[in-house]
């Protein structure tokens, strides 16, 4: 390569790093995968050896990739948090083994561990209690995230007396999430219209950056510990350290183990390449470390990663296949997604045949033709994704795969909202499987979980003409001769099912509101709005302005309950629930005015507390006279602050001369 070549390619990927270091670090929404990542960061490294004039010291390759943020307290580390290099294979691992001998001789051990996914964590232990959390930044300052920290409930923020810990040390760990609370989140998130993550380490990490503690609170984190430092450390080998931090009371992995040489090592990579399937959490690769502190030191640092250890990284597994077809599912809420019809393959040990392909966008990234040969990847992600193209076996004059311009189920012309990816169908009223998803999200376990009415029974029943819409659940019960005489009722399912139905009059106000499936009205959100407005006349008659008062209803959620609110086929559905005797009215009191001692004074409530819950005070507020706020600014009369309160918050109403006063003192000025 000509020098000048070199210099060109090695800034675009410098550029290029840098933007994906950004992706991935702050905004956790990372483009690329890790490995392809990883591939064009030793691309720059190999470019950089070579040409050592146009090294750049800023260079990704010299620096964490992290960076601290406005939103939080910056902090310095003590000691540095350093990256690790990183290998895919066999071999370098084997070079990485030569180098520690030439440097320390024959005689040492490894501590091989399980490589984490998810975000590092420094924490700072004073006489036994947490003091400091702070994230990994770019490696010498961090963000200080103490309150986010203290919601992870298997991290101690107290140690046990006498457990024999240290006065002050440093502790540090990988904060992740679970699969399953991330596929439970996730689905959350996907329902209420909000951007999904793509794997638990980005949720994770995008968590760990909310300034509202009590958010952070509801996503449940772990935490496994795996390093210690303090100032003369009594122990001599990391090993030692792990058995300590454990008698202390942290969450230390059991999966660590001792090895005596590079073969053992491998074993254990090879046994956790397959094993790390069944783990309830994300790791991405192992990590090999040198045990001994004296060698380790011996061996030292570069300025970005320790030459005492190294990660094996697995590679996402990608294979070759052919694109078959593309085949649009109609969702409940009308959103038409594209998905991919494979030739069957064999990848991460199960058959794939198809992937998805989320949105028109994806295609036109792909710029995907009928035919067309395609990667396809199985990496953090659930669902396997064509990651591109395979432009060599492009046959010729092949056709464009084009976004398809009606509804594949009812012929409908699709719709685009302005500056959203999906395109919807708008016939909510008469396209089938828009139907039939509504009713059965309406019967789901999360919303109305009527017994004994499956996803199959309603299809059944759509098909047969009895069921059309919600209401109709409800007028089954003067089918039953009907439902006798069809071949998959036994007397018994019908009578089950039809007290199920029954019974689910009594379901609270919020699960009917989530129930009805009104677009990005989650459950969360459906709870927020019984709490605020209390009735469906109250929820009916609310102005956008109204809505977007409230705490989390923001202006896409308020402008679709309105628009939902204004169709006449919904509100003639609404009026019949309402006679068939379900509940539209919070099973909580009323605000009945107590007092105006509060008149004409403004309030925020955030952060914890321990008597009340915050709408409890919200109630308190009101029923006195007060007005809840839905933001800071300098019309606030008072911020009333519990524990774990988001800094940025107290930032603002410190800079606004907001008083802040605690539940206390509120209850003092009743
Ligand atoms: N896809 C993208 O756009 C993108 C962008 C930037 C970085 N990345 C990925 O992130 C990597 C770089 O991130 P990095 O600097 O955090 O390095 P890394 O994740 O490869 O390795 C270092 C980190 O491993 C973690 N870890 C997990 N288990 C551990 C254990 N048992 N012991 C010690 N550490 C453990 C620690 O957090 C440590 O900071 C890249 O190699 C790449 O794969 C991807
Ligand atoms: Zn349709």
């Amino acid at each position: 390569m000509a020098t000048n070549q070199a210099k060109q390619r090695i800034t675009q990927l410098t550029a290029e790093l840098k933007q994906h270091n950004y992706n991935y670090y702050v905004l956790a929404q990372p483009t690329i995968s890790d490995q392809d990542f990883d591939f064009k960061l030793k691309e720059l490294a190999a470019l950089e050896e070579q040409y050592p004039d146009l090294a750049d010291s800023e260079s990704p390759t010299q620096k964490v990739g992290g960076e601290v943020t406005k939103e939080f307290k910056t902090v310095r580390h003590r000691w540095p948090m350093l990256s690790l290099g990183n290998t895919y294979s066999e071999q370098e691992l084997l070079d990485f083994d030569q180098r520690v001998r030439k440097a320390i001789g024959d005689n040492f051990e490894y501590v091989v561990e399980l490589k984490f996914d998810g975000l590092s964590m420094s924490i700072t232990y004073e006489d036994g209690k947490l003091a400091r959390a702070v994230t990994r930044g770019n490696g010498v300052e961090g963000d200080e995230v103490t309150t986010n920290v203290r919601t992870i409930h298997t991290i101690p923020k107290k140690l046990h007396a006498d457990s024999g810990y240290p006065d002050l040390f440093e502790i540090r760990g990988e904060v992740f999430m679970h699969r399953k609370a991330f596929e439970r989140l996730n689905d959350d998130r996907i329902e209420k219209g909000e951007v999904a993550y793509a794997n638990p380490r980005n949720f994770a990490s995008g968590t760990m950056k909310l300034q509202d503690s009590a958010e952070v609170a509801r996503r449940p984190l772990d935490c496994f510990l795996y390093a210690l430092h303090m100032e003369k450390s009594p122990f001599k080998t990391h090993w030692e350290s792990l058995q300590a931090i454990k008698s202390w009371g942290f969450h230390v992995s059991e999966d660590s183990r001792l090895c005596t040489d590079i073969k053992q090592v491998l074993e254990f990579i090879n046994y956790w390449d397959t094993e790390r399937f069944n783990l309830s959490f994300d790791i991405d690769g192992i990590v090999i470390k040198v045990n001994n502190y004296g060698q380790q030191e011996e061996l030292g640092f570069t300025a970005k990663v320790p030459r005492w250890a190294i990660s094996y990284k697995f590679k996402a597994e990608r294979v070759e296949t052919e694109l078959l077809s593309v085949d649009y599912n109609v969702g409940r809420t009308g959103a038409v997604t594209p998905v991919a019809n494979l030739k069957p393959v064999l990848l991460a040990g199960t058959t794939v045949k198809r992937a998805t392909l989320h949105n028109a966008n994806e295609i036109i990234r792909l710029d995907l033709h009928e035919g067309d040969t395609v990667f396809v990847e199985k990496g953090g992600e659930i669902i396997p994704k064509i990651i591109s193209v395979n432009p060599d076996k492009r046959k010729p004059d092949v056709v464009k795969v084009e976004y398809r311009s009606t509804c594949p189920a009812c012929g409908t012309p699709l719709e685009r909202k302005e500056g959203e990816a999906a395109y919807y169908c708008p016939n909510d009223e008469g396209c089938p499987p828009q139907i039939v998803s509504k009713m059965q999200h309406f019967v789901g376990r999360k919303a109305m979980d009527i017994d004994g009415l499956g996803d199959e029974t309603i299809e059944t029943l759509y098909q047969r003409g009895l069921l059309n819409h919600i209401s109709d659940i409800y007028e089954l019960h003067t089918h039953a001769d009907e439902l006798k005489i069809m071949d998959r009722f036994g007397e018994k399912s019908i009578t089950n099912m039809l007290a199920g139905i029954e019974k689910s009059k009594e379901k609270p106000f919020e699960k009917v509101l989530f129930g009805l499936g009104i677009r990005y009205v989650g459950e969360t959100v459906a709870r927020k709005l019984v709490a605020h407005f209390k009735t469906l006349d109250r929820l009916q008659s609310a102005s956008l302005e109204e809505l977007t008062a409230v705490e989390e209803i923001g202006e896409r959620i308020a402008q679709s309950l309105v628009e939902y609110m204004s169709g006449p086929v919904h509100l003639a559905e609404l009026q019949k629930l309402q006679i068939q005797g379900l509940q539209f009215e919070s099973a909580q009191k009323e605000v009945v005015l107590q007092s105006d001692k509060l008149a004409g004074k403004t309030f925020i409530i955030s952060g914890v507390f321990e008597k009340y819950s915050r709408e409890e005070l919200k109630e308190l507020i009101e029923q006195n006279g007060g007005k809840i706020l839905s933001s800071i600014s300098a019309k606030l009369n008072y911020l009333v602050a519990g524990d774990n309160m988001g800094p940025s918050k107290l930032e603002k109403a410190n800079k606004l001369n907001v008083p802040i006063i605690t539940d206390a003192e509120l209850l003092e000025m009743l």
